[in-house]
């Protein structure tokens, strides 16, 4: 339309005279006409906004909502440009700049429209944010109510939000209903808008849905990969388990046959165990291998020779008293003669006295050998008579190799954990099918009791408890921690005397185990120290073991001790007097570890116990040796410290009420490592 308005009013704009034909005029007339065709929609009389505009301008604007501008059905709506008509008329002077500006204010003019033709070309396709803004204002500048009628019955559409972005887009168009109503829009406009938005969030959400289906198909991708990685470790896994095993299988096999090659060559020299048949009876006998056999021929041909040299001395003697008191001329020499034998009698005896005592060390240390192949000898009988003894897998994870030993009811075997790597002793516990259901239950019973006892035990002076688990009706295993140094009988038997700096390092550190029981929440008295319940590691460090006949010493429990419902369990050797009690239920404490472990330091250090030695149990028991050991007496030999001594006569205090309970004696000197 602008163009036909500027060639007319450029062509009147010359005739200056003509007071109709004036500019002022012109325009007038021009707006009136504009406002008779817009009159029929009173509510676009007001002034619309329309931020598009350039700033310099007054924002009194032209809307169109139609690009046609002809006599008939034009749409536009031209609103006076009161303040610029105002202005021509006063100034009235010059028409060249009139025409000037009107030629800009008409550019305008065809600026916005070609605006609004944006715009509503934006309104129908766009997704784009920036686009539907330029679209929503254009769509608000064109002002009315009629928007507001319809928005209402648009309002809040409940779009599924399926991200920020989303949501910030139907923010954006809730916000853009809102300025509509409040400036009015058409509902063309609404419904094209409508449209839009609803395009615009169905784009959205195809993006989503197929950002979802790739997440999806990455997510699968990344489940069968995993699978895959899983499926490759567990073969890697099974192949690793069984390369392990069979290499530990191997070293084992080696093992189980050189300790019997060794056992072979031990028996030829220390000897071997015998079959002696008695009518119907059969019955074991030791025959001494040859090195016993010889030093044995050697000891009694000392004694043999002991035995001619004393004759002959005493016959020499009894030559020279029968000659009486001489009184040959010779007789002088004679007595020198005498003499000078005599003297080679005496040295001759010396000297067999101390080849007999070099041959009786000997024997005494064949004993200790023969003592060892002994135990090694039953290990490998043990073994081959066990039933774990074909390298089982326990429970999917243990890998049994060597016997260790056979306890009273159970078997010890060294065994690798195929989950942790680290080799464990696998203690399996039978139960006897011949018992009683009573008998295997309370069993049972008592196992559980010290499982549930020792797994909570964690410091380094006691064996670790790692797991237990069922083997079949009969038949449970309790897993340790491998202590692969011998136990403190093995080095006894091997060597009875210990030197002292040993023993005390040794009873130290059953002491730090000891402290550590008694810290606890909940205190536990161990009740069976003994030399095989101290088990040391590949560094040397002494770990307590063997929590079967373990007391919990609950909170209740008066400052006497607590009533010993077990008495007569334990060995005899190492417990205290007041476990013999038989008057009344004896009260203990954790002053029966203390006594034990001053039976165990003594033992180390003299080689042998304080009280009765060599008794059996039953002796012990019978012949009331321990309620009798009211005083503990030291040999002379070997030296030892009197801290020691005075350490051993604190533990072995007599009477219970008198004797430091284990936080106590831990605090003595002679277990103060601190530099003097
Ligand atoms: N954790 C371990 N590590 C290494 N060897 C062990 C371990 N536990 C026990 N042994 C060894 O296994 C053998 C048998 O142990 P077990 O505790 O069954 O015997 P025991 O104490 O002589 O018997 P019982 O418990 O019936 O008195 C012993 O020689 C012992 O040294």
């Amino acid at each position: 339309m602008s163009d036909d308005v500027l060639i007319h009013f450029s062509s009147n704009s010359s005739n200056q005279s003509d007071q109709s034909n004036s500019l002022p005029t012109k325009i007038a007339l021009l707006e009136a006409r504009m406002v008779g065709k817009g009159s029929a929609t009173p509510q676009q009389t007001g002034p619309a906004k329309f931020s598009g505009l350039p700033e310099s301008l007054p924002h009194e604007t032209l809307l169109s909502s139609d690009d046609s501008d002809d006599d008939n059905g034009g749409e536009f709506l031209i609103q006076a440009n009161i303040q610029k008509r105002r202005k021509l008329e006063e100034e009235n002077s010059s028409v060249v700049s009139e025409h000037v500006e009107l030629q800009q204010l008409f550019q305008v003019v065809d600026d916005t429209r070609q605006k609004i033709e944006e715009g509503s070309d934006i309104s129908k396709s766009t997704t784009d944010s920036n686009r539907k803004k330029s679209r929503r204002k254009g769509n608000c500048s064109s002002g009315g109510g009629r928007g507001s009628r319809n928005m209402d019955q648009t309002k809040t559409p409940a779009f599924p939000s399926s991200n920020g972005q989303l949501d910030s887009s139907y923010k954006k168009n809730v916000c853009a209903m809102d300025d509509t109503r409040n400036n009015g829009c058409t509902p063309l406009e609404e419904i094209s808008s409508l449209h839009a938005k609803v395009a615009a969030l169905e784009e959205e959400l195809k993006r989503v849905r197929e950002e979802n289906s790739e997440i999806q198909q990455l997510h699968q991708m990344v489940e069968k990969e995993l699978k895959e990685i899983k499926d490759a470790d567990q073969q890697m896994k099974t192949k690793r388990t069984k390369v392990i095993s069979d290499l530990l299988i191997s070293v084992s096999k080696a093992e189980r046959q050189e300790a019997r090659i060794r056992v072979r060559q031990e028996s030829l020299r220390l000897g071997n165990v015998g079959v002696l048949r008695a009518g119907h009876v059969i019955s074991e006998t030791w025959e001494d291998g040859q090195a016993m056999k010889d030093i044995n021929v050697q000891l009694r041909n000392l004694l043999e020779m002991k035995e001619v040299v004393e004759r002959q001395r005493k016959l020499l003697k009894k030559r020279q008293s029968d000659k009486g008191d001489g009184t040959d001329s010779d007789t002088g020499v004679q007595e020198e003669d005498v003499l000078i034998q005599e003297e080679i009698y005496k040295s001759r005896l010396a000297s067999i006295k101390r080849e007999e005592e070099m041959l009786m060390r000997e024997r005494d240390r064949y004993e200790l050998e023969k003592g060892r192949l002994i135990r090694e000898m039953k290990r490998i009988r043990d073994e081959d008579g066990s039933r774990f003894n074909n390298f089982q897998i326990l429970n999917h994870r243990y890998a049994l190799l060597n016997l260790l030993g056979k306890g009273g009811f159970s078997e010890v075997f060294k065994a690798f954990d195929l989950v942790e790597y680290r080799y464990v002793a696998c203690k399996l516990h039978g139960l006897n099918a011949n018992w009683s259901e009573d008998k295997k239950q309370s069993y049972v019973r008592h196992a559980i009791r010290e499982y549930n006892i020792h797994k909570s035990l964690i410091h380094r002076n006691i064996v670790r408890l790692w797991d237990i688990f069922e083997i079949d009706q009969n038949t449970f295993c309790t897993v340790l921690e491998y202590s692969c140094g011998k136990d403190l009988d093995a080095i006894l038997k091997a060597s009875p005397i210990l030197p002292e700096k040993e023993a005390r390092i040794i009873i130290f550190q059953i002491f730090q185990g000891l402290v550590y029981l008694n810290k606890r929440p909940q205190k536990i008295i161990h009740y069976d120290l003994k030399p095989g319940n101290v088990l040391f590691d590949e560094f040397g460090i002494a770990k307590v073991t063997d929590f079967g006949l373990s007391k919990i010493v609950e909170d209740d429990v008066g400052s006497q001790g607590m009533e010993l419902t077990s008495q007569g369990a334990g060995t005899y050797w190492y417990l205290p007097p007041e476990c013999f009690e038989l008057s009344k239920t004896p009260l203990i404490s954790s002053k029966v570890d203390v006594w034990s472990a001053g039976i165990l330091l003594y033992q180390m250090l003299f080689g042998k116990r304080p009280f009765g030695h060599d008794q059996s149990q039953e002796r012990i028991l019978r012949e009331d040796t321990i309620i009798k050991a009211r005083k503990v007496e030291f040999p002379s030999r070997p030296s030892v410290s009197n801290e020691a001594k005075e350490f051993i006569r604190r533990c072995l205090t007599y009477n219970q009420v008198e004797r430091p309970d284990v936080l106590t004696i831990a605090q003595d000197p002679y277990l103060m490592y601190t530099k003097k």
